[in-house]
């Protein structure tokens, strides 16, 4: 504890090799002590206790009201951190997430620690976003990387992976809170893949149809990464695994908004409907087979014990805080994104509640929290790529795909062995399913080729049934014809008018 303003002038404008933190309180209060010792796991910070008896001091320092938490910073700056609710859990939060303050050795006792740089040095350049806000751009890059990059690792869907795959997809079309042409890239996807009547699909037909190989007008999907909300500071870090859980977060909380968007689906009526297809596709699926045990662990634990969306919703955001938890400290941790609980007290004060200086979660809060952050109302379009048609843009860009990884590093290697049009998926088909071929061919062929005409995409089946609606409407009039003509004959014949 300090005991002397001087103690605390000397400090300030001091460089230090890590943050400074000083509580300043009355006599009578523990909060100061209680932050000193949650932040005692904690590398990169000191935290000291300050009593407010110094009123000179107290004015100098623009501090009105205590308990309050003065920060001096690594570089010597220094001032006093805005806090609404003045909380034990609150400052430990705001301190834990700082930039560089992480977990120390012990839970993970095989990490060096890192040293605060006051320049922690970037490989990418770094875009300025509101951590409050979610981003499209996250969205459909996460969803670029899991069409063209992740799922490249299968050449074939079959069984339970195709099932999976088409269930996703399912729910993506029904819940996934994107543009319009993203809509309408995951309708043709869903309906492509329920009219195929094959239990083995190549991953290029899949392709095809994401890079709109067909040309049909009004679908894109961004073909290239951007990530904002989930940008790292070094681009190993963060990324895809950050996107993917905010993608399965939008889909709980759009299916506890909205349900009756399930309907006449597989999953009407499912509580669990999305929390089983995020289980399955990241058994099957994703790149880091090591989050994939651990998921599986959780889920099997407790998962079924969910009965309503609402606690999908709930379920998801406990377990995504366990993993925070058990991955705090560890090298995948971005310093400029430490791994807290989350929503953090700035984000949402209303979630944190305290009884006796022990945190709880005002659930009821975090849930209307989640609705209004994941909600799709709320989603912010900047940086994201801008809605064009672009299907000629992503033939001539396929070969460009990124390679960057996070789960999987054979992803991208993998990938650019796909650079060229690949060999027809039609024959494989065919010489791989003898009984379905004539089907598939059937689909496959139809919505290859099209026809634009005033600006619309007009595929095979299109130009079939306008020929097949001419030909009946000609036959319709010609039977019409001849059917008044004999009319009007036998009339004349019975009355006997020549003149009519
Ligand atoms: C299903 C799954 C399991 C994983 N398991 C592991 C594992 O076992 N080991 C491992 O090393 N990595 C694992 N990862 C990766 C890890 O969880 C992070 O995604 C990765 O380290 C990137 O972290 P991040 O800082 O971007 O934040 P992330 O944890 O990816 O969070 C992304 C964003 O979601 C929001 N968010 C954070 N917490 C919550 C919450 N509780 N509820 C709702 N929204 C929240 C925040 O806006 C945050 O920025 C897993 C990823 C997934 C998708």
């Amino acid at each position: 504890m300090f005991n002397s303003s001087s103690d605390i002038n000397s400090l300030l404008g001091q460089k230090e090799p890590h943050y400074t933190v000083i509580i300043f309180e009355s006599e009578n209060s523990y909060i100061g002590r209680e932050v000193i010792m949650d932040l005692m796991q904690y590398e990169n910070i000191l935290v000291h206790r300050a009593l407010s008896s110094d009123k000179a001091l107290l004015e100098t320092l623009g501090i009105v009201s205590v308990p309050s938490c003065y920060l001096i910073y690594p570089n010597g700056t220094h001032g006093l951190i805005n806090i609404a609710k003045p909380l034990r859990s609150v400052f430990s939060s705001h301190l834990k997430a700082l930039p560089s303050v992480r977990k120390k050795v012990g839970a993970h006792s095989d990490y060096p620690p890192r040293v605060v740089q006051e320049d922690d040095k970037q490989d990418v350049a770094w875009k300025e976003y509101d951590k409050s806000k979610m981003y499209t751009a996250d969205l459909e890059s996460g969803l670029h990387y899991l069409l063209r990059v992740e799922l490249a690792t299968h050449q074939t869907l079959e069984g339970e992976k195709l099932k999976t795959f088409k269930d996703f997809i399912t729910i993506l079309y029904k819940l996934f809170p994107g543009r319009l042409h993203v809509m309408k890239l995951l309708e043709t996807l869903q309906e492509w893949l329920v009219s195929m009547p094959l239990d083995k699909i190549p991953y290029d037909a899949i392709l095809d149809l994401v890079n709109n190989k067909m040309r049909i007008s009004g679908i894109f999907l961004t073909n290239h990464i951007q990530w904002v909300g989930c940008q790292g500071s070094r681009s190993q870090l963060r990324g895809y695994p950050c996107s993917l859980w905010k993608i399965f977060h939008s889909l709980t909380v759009q299916g506890a908004t909205q349900p009756e968007v399930l309907a006449n689906t597989a999953f009407e009526n499912d509580a669990q409907a999305v929390l089983k297809i995020m289980r399955r596709y990241i058994r099957e699926f994703f790149g880091c087979r090591e989050c994939a045990k651990h998921f599986e662990a959780m889920a099997k634990e407790s998962v079924d014990a969910v009965k309503t969306a609402e606690e999908a919703v709930m379920w998801l955001w406990r377990k995504h805080n366990v993993v925070n938890n058990r991955l705090a400290g560890a090298p995948s941790e971005d310093p400029k994104s430490p791994k807290v609980q989350w929503p953090t007290p700035d984000l949402c004060p209303a979630c944190h509640e305290e009884e006796g200086g022990v945190h709880s979660w005002n659930e009821k809060e975090v849930l209307a929290f989640l609705k209004q952050h994941y909600s799709s109302k709320e989603i912010s379009l900047q940086y994201a790529d801008p809605n064009t048609d672009q299907h000629d843009v992503v033939d001539e860009k396929r070969d460009k795909l990124p390679t960057k990884n996070t789960g999987s590093d054979n992803n991208s290697e993998k990938h650019k062995q796909r650079e060229h049009p690949r060999p027809e998926f039609l024959d494989k088909l065919i010489q791989n399913q003898p009984n379905k071929s004539k089907n598939s061919n059937y689909h496959l062929e139809s919505s290859k080729t099209s026809v634009t005409f005033l600006g619309l995409g007009f595929s095979n089946i299109d130009m079939s049934l306008c020929v097949v609606l001419y030909i009946t409407s000609s036959l319709f009039l010609m039977v019409m014809y001849f059917f008044f003509r004999v009319r009007s004959r036998r009339w004349k014949i019975r009355y006997n008018r020549p003149y009519v």
